[in-house]
């Protein structure tokens, strides 16, 4: 049965509460026994972020927030991709407004996502580049699916990973290699992003990945929720505070920037060449 939000969930016979969204671009199980959430990403056929999802993922987010979700995680219906990244039909030959309403809503969405005040996990089940690796580093956990890539490639597009991409980035792998990971806009191999820390387990399918998940959300069984949220706030505190103070500013930037004769050419090509991939 669909459900407008998380306070008129309904308990079914399994002990899993759900609730849809009316657009179906996400879908939410809640785990009545745990607390937990799973936020599932359903925009075939890539769960690219266009302005729907991530109002979607958005509003799914307050609604966790408000009815006190134990733990989070977030993953993919389509196996084989978590997310494409930025759905790059909202940056290529943009409708300004459109664009702009975009971005404040992708901002929103990684303000939410960063600063929950629950434990997060990503369980990357398919590849994850760019805005599909932010949303990953945005959790506090990250569980991948063998022979899969995540990174943040902007460079290769010949766009710009703005600072809160580059923070989230950083705060997980250090200065050093993020640096040379965004300088060539590189994707790792799960093996790869194991070694440097990027991701943190990896897992051979969806039910070693949920079980992975559900065991590091199971660590904080025992901490009081409260000291756990304000010691999460404290830490992730400069990087959030940054990009508030610079919202505008980032706004400015990316349409400014993202509009750019150059930047619309490398973009126009980009798609060009994924289409062709389609379709050879
Ligand atoms: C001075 C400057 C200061 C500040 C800067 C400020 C702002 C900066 C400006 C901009 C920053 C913007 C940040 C952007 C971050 C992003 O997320 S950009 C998106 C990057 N994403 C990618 O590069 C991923 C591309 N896709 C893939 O690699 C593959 O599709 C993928 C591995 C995900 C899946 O492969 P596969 O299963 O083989 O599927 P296909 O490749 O066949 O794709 C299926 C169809 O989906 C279309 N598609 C794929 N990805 C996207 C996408 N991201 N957006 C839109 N559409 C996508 C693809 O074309 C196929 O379509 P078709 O079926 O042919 O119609």
């Amino acid at each position: 049965m669909a459900l407008r939000n998380l306070s008129k969930l309904k308990i079914h016979k399994f002990g899993i509460r759900q609730f849809s969204k009316e657009a179906n671009l996400v879908s939410v199980a809640v785990n009545d026994k745990t607390g937990v959430a799973t936020l599932n990403l359903q925009r075939p056929p890539v769960n690219s972020l266009n302005l729907e999802i991530l109002s979607e993922i958005s509003s799914t987010l307050t609604d966790l927030e408000k009815n006190k979700t134990r733990g989070l995680i977030l993953t993919s219906k389509n196996e084989g991709i978590f997310s494409a990244g930025l759905d790059i039909m909202e940056m290529y030959k943009p409708d300004v407004e459109r664009m702009k309403k975009f971005w404040t809503t992708l901002q929103d969405t990684w303000i939410k996502l960063y600063s929950c005040s629950f434990p997060s996990v990503a369980l990357i089940n398919g590849h994850a580049p760019a805005g599909g690796c932010l949303l990953a580093l945005s959790c506090e956990y990250r569980v991948m699916f063998k022979n899969c890539t995540i990174g943040l490639n902007e460079t290769q597009l010949g766009i710009v990973a703005p600072q809160w991409f580059i923070s989230s980035m950083r705060n997980v792998i250090g200065q050093r290699q993020t640096e040379s990971a965004l300088t060539q806009g590189r994707m790792f191999k799960t093996e790869e992003a194991l070694s440097i820390g990027m991701i943190d387990e990896v897992v051979e399918n969806n039910e070693e990945g949920v079980a992975r998940a559900a065991a590091f959300l199971k660590r904080f069984e025992r901490i009081p929720p409260m000291a756990r949220a304000m010691t999460k706030k404290y830490i992730r505190k400069e990087t959030i505070e940054n990009m508030v103070k610079n919202r505008e500013e980032d706004l400015k930037n990316f349409v400014t920037y993202g509009t750019q004769p150059a930047v619309q050419e490398y973009l126009g090509a980009y798609l060009q060449s994924l289409k062709k991939k389609s379709k050879a």
